[in-house]
């Protein structure tokens, strides 16, 4: 007589999209498709392993226009932390943020390091400590960045110094230089910025901001292209307590065996713009084949390449350019700076496998509908068109 039979095995299209490859030659770590992979496609949603708030570029103070703790915009009635620029959501989310990242004694020492240039005594007791339980150190020390990769070591030695002012509350062993200088590389190399929704700046201008910064694990194995065939996608104002993940979909079909790769910046910089981020702040050179095309380019083009890039041609319309393979299908991904700037996806496809043909906007969440958003009429960019 039969047992129960075992369950039958998932269809195939439900198999991970996914496979680690340890070593690329002059990549390191990559991902690729295990199979082959359809537009939308959700390939990875990630959780961080650490989140801090970005600093307000005006004044250096944070931002009190979201949550201290779970980053969603702010409505009214809010708790306010004991460094007063920083606002809580709720009550909850303030307790929490007491036990974590705005422990007593951090939120004086900001305080009085902003107001007075002082540092704070230590304080006795477990009030003073930082949690930082919640933090795979493990995992974030295994991720991309090391020591010797910063240009100059004055910055982590000068910050190495002041953490070693502030430190008495935390235990200092092992907190070397190089670790200081590993864990800033780390940051660099790996973390994604959670936007600000976009917003119109007073002269009209599109401005966007990042509300937070966070160090996704998973994510962080993604390796750059210029010409991404994957998009990250977040919903920090979302309702659900899962907020901060990230999502990255796929931009278009593709094949099993091919790696997976995200852009690191928008995709409308420039070819210089982008050599110089890489190497500067990845250290390394990029040879993907939208470089490869337009390290050709004339140096006195790069005027005309920067309006165009933004403007959401991929420097196409200068007539010799139009119809590279490269230009059309950045301007199918791209929508113009006069927009957003972001980058576009399609949703996921239907359960049973169907291709939605509706693309989302990374930056402003706009939907877009439509099979020839690269049509060159000669016209002005349509540009979002289908509301979220
Ligand atoms: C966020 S990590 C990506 C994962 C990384 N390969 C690893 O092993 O952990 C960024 C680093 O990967 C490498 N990398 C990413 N994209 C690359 C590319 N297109 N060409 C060469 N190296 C790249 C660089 O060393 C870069 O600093």
């Amino acid at each position: 007589m039969h047992s129960s039979l075992p369950p039958p095995p998932p269809p195939p299209s439900a198999a991970t999209p996914i496979r680690v490859v340890p070593d690329i030659p002059g990549r390191g770590r990559a991902l690729v498709a295990a199979r082959a992979i359809k537009p939308g496609e959700v390939l990875l949603t990630d959780s961080p392993l650490l989140l801090y708030p970005a600093l307000d570029s005006a004044d250096g103070s944070f931002s009190s226009s979201f949550c201290g703790h779970c980053y969603r915009t702010l409505a009214a009635g809010v708790s306010r932390s004991p460094l007063a620029s920083v606002r809580f959501c709720s009550e909850p989310c303030r307790a929490m943020a007491l036990l974590s990242s705005h422990t007593p004694w951090a939120c004086r020492a900001l305080s009085m390091i902003r107001s007075a240039g002082r540092l704070p005594p230590p304080l006795d007791g477990a009030e003073g400590r930082s949690q930082v339980a919640f933090l795979d150190f493990r995992r974030l020390l295994s991720l991309q960045g090391d020591a010797g990769d910063h240009a100059s070591p004055e910055l982590p030695l000068a910050l190495h110094s002041l953490m070693g002012s502030l430190s008495p509350p935390l235990d200092p062993a092992g907190f070397s230089p190089e670790l200081t200088a590993a864990l800033l590389s780390k940051d660099r190399m790996n973390a994604f910025g959670l936007m600000e929704p976009a917003g119109v700046g007073s002269g009209g201008e599109v401005e966007k901001r990042v509300r937070a910064y966070g160090i996704y694990p998973n994510a962080s194995l993604f390796n750059h292209d210029c010409l991404p065939n994957t998009c990250r996608f977040d919903y920090v104002d979302g309702g659900s307590d899962r907020n901060t993940e990230i999502i990255v979909r796929a931009i278009h079909e593709i094949p099993e065996g091919r790696e997976l790769c995200l852009s690191y910046f928008p995709v409308n910089w420039t070819f210089k713009e982008r050599q110089k981020r890489l190497l500067e702040d990845y250290g390394f050179s990029c040879a993907c084949d939208r470089c490869l095309v337009e390290k050709g380019w004339k140096e006195q083009d790069e005027e005309e390449e920067k309006r165009t890039t933004r403007r959401g041609d991929g420097g196409c319309r200068g007539g010799r350019r139009r119809g590279l393979p490269a230009c059309l299908l950045l301007r199918e991904i791209h929508v113009p700076e006069g927009n957003c700037g972001g980058t576009l996806a399609p949703l996921p496809p239907s359960p049973q496998g169907v291709t939605s043909g509706v693309m989302e906007c990374n930056a402003c969440g706009g939907l877009r509908k439509g099979d020839d958003p690269c049509d060159d009429g000669g016209g002005e960019d349509d540009g979002i068109v289908v509301d979220g």
